[in-house]
């Protein structure tokens, strides 16, 4: 996507050294764009615990690379599997990061360790070109859900979409994945307007997806998460659309924390909860999501404390609870299947089901 008139995407390998990797310092949006260079294992590791680096399908492709960088200094058989562990490790939600590092150790270990690199570096570039056209797909199938509520709404009409969190283009390699299908209606000439959860504590919708869309010139409205149930009994939000960070193959959705409230009340006021993913995001080795996804618990200096920027541009971090106030701080929840109204996915959309998961990808039936 663009910044201003410059088209980036979210991970790019460096142009004049051909080797190390740069990433948005996300910690830093909306107030500073700080492109961070990435030159060792342990940086993009580190980039990826602080989420300076985050998103399901991003955190995959960055590990990708983490791991190429890691090849340069040692490409034999017990520092690759150390490395690539220690990579996979790092958040344990987003099935991504597993799906990565994995397809990364089918290509490499069959390699003698002088190949390795040039093949790591292969690899996690077919990665990136495959979640941005993956999720480039996700947006034209999304788009004709929103096409057919602009049809009933008339030529005046606004189509009010509710998102949770950020799914935009920097939480992918490009285009995002429930953006994706907004950023298309709007550049189609429709009338779209986005309710933008803040989604406490990291607040990746008030200041990422605001973001995204503000750049983009889609209108939006930031709302504090408890405002969506609100939203959705007065008739406000005609649809909802989510990302994910790991699809069991019954089409359980892990998605940021609050998503299950949001599809509880999509639920109880008939608006369609659609969540859109690319097919890397299924973990077809899965079948109950609450049962078995684990759930990331972060730090709960997240929740006691908050950063914006103050009135003379600072960027600054303070201190919302008392001290000695304790705070947990999951970071996913799982909705049910039953509460998805359809799976948004590279292929087409389908029930989130087994059997709509099936009939997208028989090979996985
Ligand atoms: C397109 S995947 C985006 C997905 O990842 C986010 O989690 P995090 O910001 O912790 O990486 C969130 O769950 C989004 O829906």
């Amino acid at each position: 996507m663009k910044i201003g008139n410059v088209p980036y995407r979210s991970v790019w390998v460096d142009q004049q050294d051909g080797w190390s990797v740069h990433i948005f310092d996300q910690t830093r949006l909306p107030w500073e764009l700080d492109i961070l260079r990435l030159t060792e294992r342990d940086q993009v590791a580190r980039a990826i615990v602080t989420m300076q680096v985050r998103g399901a399908p991003l955190i995959g492709a960055v590990a990708a690379y983490g791991l190429a960088l890691a090849l340069r200094a040692d490409a034999g058989d017990a520092a690759m599997e150390r490395d690539a562990a220690l990579l996979a490790g790092t958040r344990p939600t987003a099935i991504n990061l597993r799906w990565a590092i994995e397809r990364m150790l089918a290509r490499l270990r069959p390699l003698p360790a002088a190949e390795r690199v040039a093949a790591a570096y292969d690899e996690a570039g077919w990665i990136c070109d495959e979640d941005a056209a993956q999720n480039e797909a996700i947006g034209r199938h999304g788009l004709r859900l929103i096409q057919e509520i602009a049809a009933r709404r008339g030529a005046d009409g606004v189509v009010n979409i509710l998102t949770h969190c950020n799914a935009g283009w920097i939480a992918t390699v490009d285009w995002g994945t429930a953006l994706a299908p907004i950023y298309m209606a709007h550049d189609a000439g429709l009338k779209v307007h986005v309710w933008v959860d803040e989604t406490r504590p990291r607040n990746q919708g008030a200041s990422l997806t605001a973001w995204e869309l503000g750049s983009h010139g889609v209108p939006h409205t930031v709302v504090a998460d408890n405002a969506g149930g609100h939203l959705m009994q007065h008739g406000m939000v005609d649809m909802v659309i989510v990302g994910t960070d790991r699809v069991t193959r019954s089409g359980d959705v892990a998605n940021k924390i609050g998503t299950y409230l949001k599809a509880l009340a999509a639920h109880d006021n008939d608006v369609p909860f659609w969540v859109a993913l690319p097919s890397t995001t299924i973990d077809w080795r899965v079948q109950d999501g609450l049962a078995e996804i684990p759930i990331e618990e972060r730090g709960g200096a997240e929740v006691t404390t908050i950063t914006g920027r103050t009135a003379d541009g600072r960027i600054e971090t303070v201190q919302l609870t008392p001290p000695g106030s304790g705070a947990a701080n999951p970071a996913f929840d799982v909705t049910p299947a039953r509460l998805v109204t359809g799976l948004i996915t590279e292929r087409g959309c389908c029930d989130a089901s087994q059997d709509g998961l099936a009939g997208l990808f028989p090979e996985q039936a």
